[in-house]
């Protein structure tokens, strides 16, 4: 999927809203468990319950590796199943994967060819090498992790380096500015948190036209008024994520359906937003 075509998704659905498919056996309702595969049954009815407010999903896969092999086929159940019933939803592998150069481009094969992802997350720190394997892929997007949601962030994200080009840059800004130069950088998105509200202007001064995927409204307190005043750009550019707090808004029999009353809070609240921005 093209950013364009995202874009043309969002002002369909008025909606920016990414749910997160954060499965946790110990969270969901008892009668699933029962099923053969209580991952992919409760993901299934989660989407089916939730795909007209969202343009996006973010199955983070640590939530199925956790389980072997079993959570593996539940991953590519659920990845095959939007695929192939919902194809204008956007999807995102939440893997936080890099590593040296051939290395990533299995990473990359994994995620782009295999399981057919639209995108996947990757850590910066190991540098452009590392990342360029997963910018190769055309219509697929690498989404970076810039400034992270949680209280960590700051042990390293938030530092100035003494580098001669950006001297006073964060380490965050640093990974913003420079990878706007790596090949094929149009395939770029970033995480930026929603916790770290204040902290967009100064990155949409750096990438003002880039997608920013932005976990921590919901579970995590960020707040999305506040994170649309200073984060939205002309093609709307954001991908708000929630997973704990739709995906578990109930563990009984109506979960699907509280599910979706908590999504369409969330949408309800973005088209407002939409329409203030976009009304002239
Ligand atoms: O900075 C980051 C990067 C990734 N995440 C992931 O997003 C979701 C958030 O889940 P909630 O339940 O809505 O808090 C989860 O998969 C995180 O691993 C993040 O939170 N912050």
């Amino acid at each position: 999927m093209t950013t364009q075509q995202l874009f043309e998704q969002i002002q369909l659905k008025k909606s920016f809203l990414c749910v997160g498919l954060d499965v946790d056996l110990t969270k969901i309702p008892q009668h699933i468990l029962a099923l053969e595969d209580p991952i992919f049954e409760f993901n299934k009815a989660i989407i089916d319950a939730t795909h007209d407010l969202a343009v996006s999903y973010k199955p983070n896969t640590a939530f199925y590796e956790a389980y072997g092999i079993k959570g593996w086929i539940s991953l590519q159940k659920t990845i095959n199943y939007i695929n192939e019933n919902y194809p204008d939803l956007f999807t995102i592998a939440d893997a936080k994967r890099g590593d040296i150069g051939n290395t990533s481009s299995m990473y990359a094969k994994a995620f782009f060819e295999d399981l057919n992802f639209d995108s996947v997350t990757v850590a910066p720190y190991m540098g452009k090498d590392s990342v360029e394997p997963f910018l190769a892929f055309e219509n697929k997007h690498t989404i970076l992790l810039a400034l992270t949601s949680n209280t960590g962030a700051f042990d390293f994200q938030t530092l100035k380096s003494k580098s001669e080009k950006l001297p006073e840059a964060e380490l965050y800004q640093q990974v913003l500015e420079i990878s706007k130069n790596w090949t094929n950088s149009k395939n770029l998105m970033y995480v930026v948190g929603a916790t770290k509200a204040t902290y967009f202007s100064e990155i949409r001064k750096i990438v003002p036209d880039s997608f920013l995927l932005v976990p921590g409204v919901g579970a995590q307190g960020g707040n999305l008024a506040e994170v649309c005043a200073h984060g939205m750009n002309d093609q709307v550019g954001l991908l708000i994520n929630s997973s704990r707090a739709i995906i578990y808004a109930s563990n009984e029999l109506d979960f699907a359906d509280k599910a979706r009353a908590e999504a369409l809070k969330m949408q309800k609240e973005m088209q407002v937003i939409l329409e203030a921005k976009f009304s002239n």
